[in-house]
């Protein structure tokens, strides 16, 4: 095993991260478990899942279509109930939406007739968000649109802007809203491969200033050994394995340092899928 990285089998037990000591992780996520209920069937979304996401680390989820990724995190959201478990956020039990937790999804969701500033904007008055003065509200999108590097176009509509500007936009929407946590389902899947590594390297620039706390789905092997603290395989709507990565940030010239672990997560796929990914 290589010094750059450690791996490890989770088999549903709790993952600590860079934890040490009594430090309380920001996300704590206890044995949860969803069923989707169809006319048909009871068809399992994610089983058992334990995992902990410590301050300012940056955790990636990998894992073939359908293993449950986008519904683990819709339910960390509050946008859908687990059927048991608990999520816990510094402490506190999570059992709705929460305005410390920002989701962006890999479609914008702007609305066509607000422009970017006023999508920004739309974030910030949801019922569940603490109330702001109409100055707060100005420097708070302001602040969101320098962030992700959109100034001068706060009087644009969705429809005069790129995808990567409408993700940045989607992006900022959610930065505005300063979450401790934030949630990123496949946010860069849908973009062109040079918008897509623009939006990654955008993406940590934010994460290393901000100390943003990070659980990503991804699809993409490179972009979660690009970007992530630890990378967790899921595999029949279990957490598999996971891997941490002491490789220091940024790692674009580093790549080849990485295909190590990048093949054995390759590796790991290909046994519990029972399908060739090497
Ligand atoms: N609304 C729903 N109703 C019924 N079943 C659902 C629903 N949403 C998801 N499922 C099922 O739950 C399982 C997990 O789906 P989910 O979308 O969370 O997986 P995923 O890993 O995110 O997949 P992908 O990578 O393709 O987005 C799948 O079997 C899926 O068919």
């Amino acid at each position: 095993m290589s010094n750059i990285f450690t791996a490890s089998l989770s088999n549903g037990t709790l993952s600590n991260g860079n934890l040490t000591g009594s430090d309380l992780p920001l996300l704590s996520v206890q044995n949860l478990h969803k069923q989707y209920q169809t006319r048909r069937a009871s068809l399992t979304a994610f089983a058992d899942i334990s995992l902990n996401v410590g301050l300012g680390e940056v955790v990636c989820l990998l894992g073939a279509s359908g293993c449950g990724k986008s519904s683990l995190l819709a339910a960390i959201a509050g946008l859908q109930q687990a059927d048991r478990g608990e999520i816990y956020l510094q402490g506190d039990r999570l059992q709705s939406s929460h305005p410390q937790v920002g989701m962006v999804f890999q479609d914008p969701c702007l609305l066509p007739w607000l422009n970017v500033a006023q999508n920004i904007a739309f974030g910030l008055k949801l019922k569940q968000m603490p109330k702001l003065t109409k100055p707060e509200l100005r420097n708070r999108i302001s602040e969101a649109i320098a962030q992700v590097g959109l100034q001068g176009f706060e009087r644009s509509y969705p429809h005069q802007l790129s995808g990567g500007m409408a993700q940045r936009v989607s992006l900022a929407r959610t930065l505005a809203r300063r979450p401790q946590l934030l949630l990123l389902d496949e946010p860069f899947s849908a973009l062109d491969a040079i918008t897509r590594l623009d939006m990654q390297n955008l993406l940590l620039q934010i994460i290393s200033q901000q100390q943003t706390t990070v659980l990503m789905v991804t699809h993409d092997i490179d972009e979660a050994l690009l970007v992530g603290d630890r990378v967790l395989l899921m595999a029949h709507h279990h957490i598999h394995q996971e891997w941490s990565i002491t490789q220091p940030k940024p790692r674009v010239q580093q790549a080849h340092l990485l295909s190590e672990i990048r093949f054995e997560i390759l590796e790991s796929l290909s046994t519990v899928m029972g399908s060739p990914y090497l």
